[in-house]
């Protein structure tokens, strides 16, 4: 049984006095971690607050993005090794606006996700394709490529902890939500990448999210869906009352 996961996303948006806020809002509104897991990656600059705010409560944290080298001389990198002394939970890894503007490639990727297990942290790991690959018909095989390669050389007990999320590009902020079909498709096709990859224990344990407009109004139909174990969820994690909606999404 895989329980229910819904992480917000907040990208480059928020100061800490707004993350205190946003903190305060949501306190004791959230359900407990066994029902639904909630999870906010915020910018590393709200961390600290974020963490310190959300101890003692069912919230976990995420970092959007952290190095795949633990120290060193590499100017304005985030260390996972540092993520995980300060409490941090989660690190979100491989978004496409990381891969897009940022030029990560597969191989960045996969060493961030090893650095990220190594420092007992754990990764939400991203995929997705744009609307051209869509249109022609390259979906399940683009994203079947990026989780190969994120995944490369991690053993099943990674993965079966691993976060996968489904993001297809054209629905990213756009108000264009995969239809929850389209969604359904494409995860089931992430898992049974998994467990051509590992094996059906794997794919049966490991957590895949959608992302790409999630919000309270649609939340429901897409975790209905058999494969969708949550969403990560840009602009509808920013304002608590809608982060609230969509953490409670059973009620
Ligand atoms: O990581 C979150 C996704 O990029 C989705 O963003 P959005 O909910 O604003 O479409």
């Amino acid at each position: 049984m895989r329980t229910p996961f819904i992480a917000g996303n907040w990208k480059m948006n928020k100061n800490p006095k707004e993350t205190q806020a946003f903190l305060d809002a949501v306190k004791g509104k959230l359900p407990d971690a066994s029902k639904v897991e909630t999870v906010i990656g915020a910018p590393a600059i709200d961390l600290t607050t974020l963490v310190a705010g959300a101890e003692g409560t069912p919230l976990k944290t995420a970092a959007e993005n952290c190095y795949f080298e633990d120290e060193g001389a590499y100017t304005g990198e985030t260390s996972p090794k540092a993520l995980k002394e300060m409490g941090v939970d989660y690190v979100i890894i491989g978004h496409s606006e990381r891969r897009g503007y940022f030029h990560e490639t597969d191989e960045d990727i996969n060493k961030k996700a090893k650095a990220i297990f190594k420092n007992n942290l754990l990764p939400i790991i991203c995929c997705g394709e744009s609307l051209t690959q869509r249109e022609a018909g390259q979906t399940e095989d683009w994203v079947a490529s990026q989780i190969e390669a994120a995944l490369a050389g991690l053993t099943a007990d990674q993965v079966k902890v691993a976060v996968l999320a489904y993001e297809p590009i054209w629905a990213i902020g756009t108000g264009k939500t995969a239809t929850a079909d389209q969604a359904q498709e494409v995860v089931a096709h992430i898992r049974a990448t998994v467990e051509k990859l590992y094996n059906k224990d794997t794919a049966d344990a490991v957590r895949i999210l959608y992302g790409g407009s999630v919000k309270p109004a649609n939340v429901k139909e897409l975790m209905a869906k058999p494969d969708i174990d949550g969403g990560l969820v840009g602009g509808a994690s920013m304002d608590s009352e809608s982060f609230i909606a969509l953490a409670n999404y059973q009620d």
